[in-house]
């Protein structure tokens, strides 16, 4: 596990004041472009599905798109996108939310989860909490349970951790890496 650590952390790149003053942004462009960093991130959230007995995983726009769709074909489970507003073509339901840097909506196609779901949500970064708690609310809406979130990395000093506690009712946070 240390070694996954040092190597998924050696391929995170700190960008100061992005996309506005203030703001450590960790770029995952260098873990992507790396096959073996990748490699090892995909087949550590697929360990996770498995554990938590996922029957679907979720993916966030944008980053968790690229995360959470090889995590899926990984464990041999179907992927559903929860999308910014307005992208999604069918029937959806939507849930506001606040970032680290703004506000925004996301969206997730309602017949895409039933009661028998147990869904993984997989994103890059938990900040604030907000997106993540967001999609598990908007996951409880659509009927499915959370089997849990899955994100590469938890900023801790922004305590997202502890604004997603009510809302997953019991199901674990995991967090591969945390600064
Ligand atoms: O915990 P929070 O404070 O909600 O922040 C975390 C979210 O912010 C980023 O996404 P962003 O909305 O910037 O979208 P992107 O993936 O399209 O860049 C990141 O990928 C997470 O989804
Ligand atoms: N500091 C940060 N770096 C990357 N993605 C983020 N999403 C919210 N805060 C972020």
């Amino acid at each position: 596990m240390a070694n996954l650590e040092e190597l998924l952390l050696s391929r995170i790149r700190d960008v100061a004041d992005y996309p506005e003053p203030g703001v450590m942004f960790k770029d995952i462009t260098p873990l992507l472009a790396d096959p073996a960093a990748f490699t090892a991130l995909t087949d550590a959230f697929a360990a996770i599905a498995e554990r938590t007995g996922a029957t679907k995983v979720v993916g966030l726009e944008a980053r968790g798109f690229i995360l959470g769709a090889p995590v899926a074909v990984r464990a041999g489970l179907g992927f559903i996108p929860v999308r910014k507003a307005g992208k999604l073509p069918g029937a959806t339901l939507g849930q506001a939310y606040d970032l680290e840097y703004g506000s925004a909506e996301i969206e997730v196609h309602a017949e895409d989860l039933s009661a028998d779901d147990r869904v993984l949500i997989v994103d890059d970064v938990l900040a604030t909490g907000g997106t993540a708690e967001a999609s598990i609310r908007l996951i409880h809406r659509a009927g499915a349970e959370v089997a849990g979130v899955a994100v590469l990395m938890e900023l801790s000093f922004l305590d997202g951790r502890a604004r997603l506690e009510a809302a997953l009712r019991g199901a674990p946070l995991e967090s591969l890496l945390t600064v």
